[in-house]
């Protein structure tokens, strides 16, 4: 498989190099030059399989000859192994037609060990054969940032770079990045919002004497593995749900557009999914651009699902690569647009061709809420805020009666206690793999949200490529 950047001027890479690179040179995404496709009857053949066995047969077009098939099985054991439920992502019913996928039985509570699990065993046997020390940066609003330490802590050739918004992530996630001691691990709170992080670190990729001083990396979603991964259980959840007789719809929490661009990933793939629903919080850029066309960048506000407080959502530009008929420069040039004007007006076409998957809805505090006491009094199910957003949105949807509507359950309520007791009177405990965590010690530095400052910190710390 080859990847080809959105803005179509860096290098062509194989599956190996665009695990590693992270960004494009070009300062665009990967992503394969085509989307493999499954028949029905290979769909069909998913059911009964395991999570692993499903994860490879998902994966292996999309890593080619990187790995043999027995490899990929064997990391693929590994990563899956160290969840806590022996399906990884169960389902469970909420009534007649509402289900949730839980995705967050990984060792640090949210769907991103699903995938985040899997990169950290990735890196390792790639750079197994090369004289590489890999920088990964990193920016967080607290899931992708304690998945990515807990994949990477104590690896060798690696050292991670974490960067998360002082202040705006809660006190279960800040502490599942700062009490990893591990000496390759290096947890930053700037001053400002996850968008500045994420800024920074786009900032960083494009400054290219430091990046290639220091041979970056990422494991945010725009590096493509993180994606590859998170197709795998929404083929795992539908062949469940009588795929690919009976289509399924999809709700997805959002914030960075990577969890429902894995779905959208596995529509094109051949899965017959009846809708994507993006969920947004207050924040709701994503919502804006879906309904009205509307993708321009307005302030950021800290809402109790505070891992979807972002505006500036790096994944749809994979989705407007397709919208843009995957013509590169076009993109390029509108993305240019994006940078300096903070706006972007999707056209008529392009709001038809992706209303055809996606549905969207923008979702408040009350509304979050009520979701909240929904899941708990109808099906005693304590659920997260972003896992409310999701239902909220899911329940209110406009679909066919008979289409089963799952939403994905993206973190454990236990990381966000104090909004899931302020909504239900309950108070979920953390389960026994993330017991003892108020009682370690914190290790973070605290830096302002400026470039030098940052590239300064890490420059003291990396390992130089050779
Ligand atoms: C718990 C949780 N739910 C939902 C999201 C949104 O996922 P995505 O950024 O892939 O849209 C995130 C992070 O972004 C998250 O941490
Ligand atoms: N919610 C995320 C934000 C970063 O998203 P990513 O999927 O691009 O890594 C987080 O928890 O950090």
């Amino acid at each position: 498989m080859r990847y080809v950047s959105t803005r179509g001027s860096a290098p062509i890479l194989g599956f190996e190099d665009v695990t590693l690179a992270g960004l494009a040179a070009d300062g665009g995404l990967y992503l394969p030059e085509i989307w493999p496709t499954l028949t029905r009857d290979e769909i069909a053949g998913l059911a009964g399989l395991s999570y692993v066995e499903t994860a490879v047969a998902i994966m292996a077009p999309f890593v080619g000859d990187a790995l043999s098939r027995t490899e990929l099985k064997l990391l693929c054991e590994a990563a899956y192994g160290r969840f806590s439920h022996a399906a990884v992502t169960p389902l469970t019913q909420l009534d007649h037609r509402h289900w949730l996928l839980e995705l967050f039985h990984g060792p640090t509570l949210a769907f991103k060990d699903v995938a985040l699990q899997l990169l950290g065993l990735l890196f390792e046997r790639f750079l197994s054969s090369r004289d590489t020390h890999l920088t990964v940066i990193g920016a967080t609003s607290g899931d992708t940032g304690s998945a990515a330490i807990d994949a990477l802590a104590g690896r060798a050739k690696v050292d991670i770079f974490m960067l998360h918004p002082q202040g705006r992530v809660s006190d279960v996630q800040r502490r599942q990045m700062t009490t990893v001691l591990a000496p390759n691990v290096h947890n930053i709170a700037i001053d400002g919002s996850f968008d500045d992080a994420q800024a920074l670190v786009k900032a960083m990729f494009a400054d290219r004497a430091f990046a290639g001083r220091f041979s970056l990396s990422a494991v945010n979603s725009i590096n493509w593995a993180r994606l590859m991964a998170q197709i795998v259980y929404y083929f795992y959840a539908a062949v469940r749900l009588g795929a690919p007789d009976r289509p399924v719809a999809f709700s997805v929490p959002t914030g960075n557009f990577g969890d429902v661009f894995a779905g959208y990933v596995a529509a094109r793939m051949g899965l017959p999914v009846a809708k994507l629903i993006v969920a947004t919080n207050v924040n709701d850029i994503l919502h804006r651009a879906l309904s009205v066309g509307d993708y321009s960048v307005g302030t950021v506000t800290a809402t109790a699902a505070p891992s979807m407080d972002i505006q500036v959502s790096s994944n749809f530009e994979r989705l407007l690569f397709d919208l843009h008929g995957r013509e590169g420069a076009r993109l390029a040039a509108s993305m240019q647009g994006f940078e300096s004007e903070r706006k972007l007006a999707l056209t008529a076409d392009m709001l038809s061709e992706a209303g055809g998957i996606f549905a969207s809805a923008r979702v408040d505090a009350d509304e979050m809420a009520l979701a909240m006491r929904w899941a708990c009094q109808n099906a005693n199910e304590v659920i997260d805020p972003h896992s409310a957003i999701g239902l909220a949105a899911a329940r209110a949807a406009a679909l066919p009666a008979d289409v089963p509507v799952v939403t994905l359950a993206t973190a454990h309520p236990a990381k966000f206690v104090e909004a899931v007791e302020r909504a239900t009177g309950k108070r979920p405990g953390l389960p026994a793999r993330a017991a003892g965590l108020f009682e370690r010690e914190e290790r973070y530095a605290r830096l302002p949200a400026e470039i030098g400052a940052i590239e300064a910190y890490i420059a003291e710390r990396a390992t130089p490529t050779a």
